[in-house]
């Protein structure tokens, strides 16, 4: 049994995540939002979970290496000065980080991988999101991990092959493109697809998110998992045995 700390834990995910610690049967060491200090939290526990904003990961690491426990990331949002840092931490303690905590999506960036890896260069890739009309950033972390997967399959870096934002006179499709739209509305919590459009066929390789109990069981089991390894950065498929 663990002393599971929360950042974030006034939010949606905060929420989901209490009660999954409450049914797992680990201790729920506290909780820490804006202007709490996530030093005197990480004290009193065995493993962070964050799913907070990307203005505190700097905090989050920061605490979590101090007090020489391991964190579990799940915020998104997250650019190349967070990956660094995630990067340093990592160097001392142990930390996962990972725009989807389920298992189902975890799952389908396995076989997104297999299909990029698999197709040439002309079965154009699309990925299609849709969330609740709260969230902040766009394209999603579900969205970018999975384009990181079919880039990966390619042999290609996602970076120099993403296309977001679609607007205008854009002219025809760059072969090797990887496309992402977002849509945002309601409270749906979480709809991915990627689309490999080929000539004259298609394969749509899609997950739904039913509610956020999904991502906050994943974050739990990636606290377990993470407790007692050395440092380092680590991944969900890691977790999941894939
Ligand atoms: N990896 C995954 O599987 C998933 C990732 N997410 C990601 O998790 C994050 C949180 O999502 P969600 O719970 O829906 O968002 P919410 O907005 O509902 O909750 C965010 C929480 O974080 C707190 N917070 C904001 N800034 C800070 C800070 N500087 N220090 C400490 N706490 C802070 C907020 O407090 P306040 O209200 O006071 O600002 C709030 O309690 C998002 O980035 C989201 O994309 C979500 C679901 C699954
Ligand atoms: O903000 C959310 O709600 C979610 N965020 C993650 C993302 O950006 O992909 C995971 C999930 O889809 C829900």
């Amino acid at each position: 049994m663990a002393n599971i700390g929360v950042v974030g834990s006034d939010g949606a995910m905060g929420k989901a995540l209490r009660d999954v610690i409450d049914e797992s049967g680990h201790d729920y060491s506290g909780g820490a939002d804006k202007g709490d200090d996530v030093q005197k939290l990480a004290a009193v526990s065995d493993v962070l979970v964050d799913f907070s904003a990307p203005s505190a990961l700097q905090t989050n690491l920061d605490a979590a290496v101090k007090a020489g426990i391991p964190i579990v990331i799940g915020t998104t949002g997250l650019g190349e000065a967070h990956h660094k840092a995630i990067d340093r931490a990592a160097q001392d303690i142990a930390v996962l980080q990972t725009g989807n905590t389920s298992l189902g999506v975890t799952l389908l960036a396995h076989l997104v991988r297999e299909a990029a890896k698999r197709l040439d260069s002309d079965w154009d890739i699309e990925i299609v999101e849709m969330h609740h009309r709260r969230k902040v950033d766009a394209p999603s972390g579900t969205a970018l991990l999975l384009g990181e997967a079919a880039a990966d399959g390619r042999g290609i870096s996602l970076e120099d092959n993403k296309e977001s934002g679609r607007d205008g006179n854009t002219g025809a499709r760059k072969e090797g493109t990887i496309g992402f739209a977002a849509l945002r509305g309601g409270t749906v919590a979480g709809e991915h697809s990627v689309i490999l459009a080929g000539n004259e066929e298609r394969i749509t390789l899609s997950h739904s998110a039913e509610n956020r109990m999904i991502f906050a069981r994943g974050a739990i089991r990636a606290a377990e998992w993470l407790r007692g390894r050395e440092e380092g950065r680590y991944t969900m498929e890691q977790v999941l045995g894939l």
